[in-house]
């Protein structure tokens, strides 16, 4: 049974005084395996978003059904943009998806000494740089232990070492606790290091234009000509 199976019919955003409506899915449908990582890459402006928020149960209106393999999975969402309350501290931002009390800090405090910012539990996000605020949404994330883990360009406007580290990081951190990953980027780098499937999305409406298992060991991931030739493999549809 998949972890995650998504079947969307049909989702229109309906045109508003500003802009036309638009088809963004119709007939769409991804079965996602139990502990898989699959990065969905796409052109900007597709829908990749709008996947994850209907998986995430944020957007209702759409005709169609997410299925899920567990009841009442827990599910993590990391956004495109951090998303951290400014008036709250660290160690509140990422306690917030947890029950209130003692027990919720604790599990917060000891999720940012994993993301290497034990440091800043009492810092307010303003203080914090872009690279550190990804890692507390990283934290917030994994705080819950998620069985599904939603990440929407989790690394995007970080230089390149940034970017690895947090890399090196999310791997560390599925290591411990292990999720099914639907992970969305615009760089095929970054998908061949991280993912064991790599789907790649065009549109309108989106549909799966490519669908590419990845059994790669950890050398090869490390191995720049390995990653070469699985982007090259990955033909001129995929950016970056
Ligand atoms: N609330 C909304 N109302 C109307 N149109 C919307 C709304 N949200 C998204 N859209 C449109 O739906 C399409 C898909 O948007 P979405 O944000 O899912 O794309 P994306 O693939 O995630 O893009 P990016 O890679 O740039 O983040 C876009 O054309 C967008 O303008």
């Amino acid at each position: 049974m998949s972890a995650v199976a998504i079947d969307i019919a049909e989702k229109r955003f309906r045109a508003t005084a500003g802009g036309p409506g638009r088809e963004v899915f119709r007939g769409f449908r991804l079965d996602v395996g139990a502990g898989e990582f699959v990065a969905l890459l796409g052109e900007s402006g597709l829908g990749k978003t709008t996947l994850l928020n209907i998986v995430a149960g944020l957007d209702r209106d759409y005709r169609g059904s997410v299925r899920f393999g567990t009841v009442s999975p827990r599910l993590g969402y990391a956004f495109q943009n951090p998303r951290l309350l400014p008036w709250r501290t660290v160690l509140e931002n990422v306690a917030l998806p947890l029950p209130p009390g003692e027990e919720g800090r604790r599990r917060a405090r000891a999720m940012l000494g994993e993301v290497g910012l034990a440091d800043l539990a009492d810092a307010y996000p303003e203080r914090l740089s872009l690279g550190q605020q990804r890692r507390v949404a990283l934290a917030r994330a994994f705080a819950i232990e998620p069985d599904v883990l939603l990440m929407d360009e989790p690394f995007v406007s970080l230089d390149e070492a940034g970017a690895a580290r947090l890399r090196d990081l999310l791997r560390r951190l599925l290591a411990g606790r292990p999720a099914t990953v639907l992970f969305v980027t615009h760089d095929r780098r970054e998908a061949v290091e991280l993912a064991n499937r790599i789907v790649v999305l065009e549109g309108a409406p989106v549909r799966i234009v490519r669908d590419l298992p990845l059994a790669l060991t950890s050398a090869e991931r490390a191995s720049s000509a390995r990653i070469d030739e699985v982007r090259r493999a990955l033909g001129a549809q995929a950016q970056g």
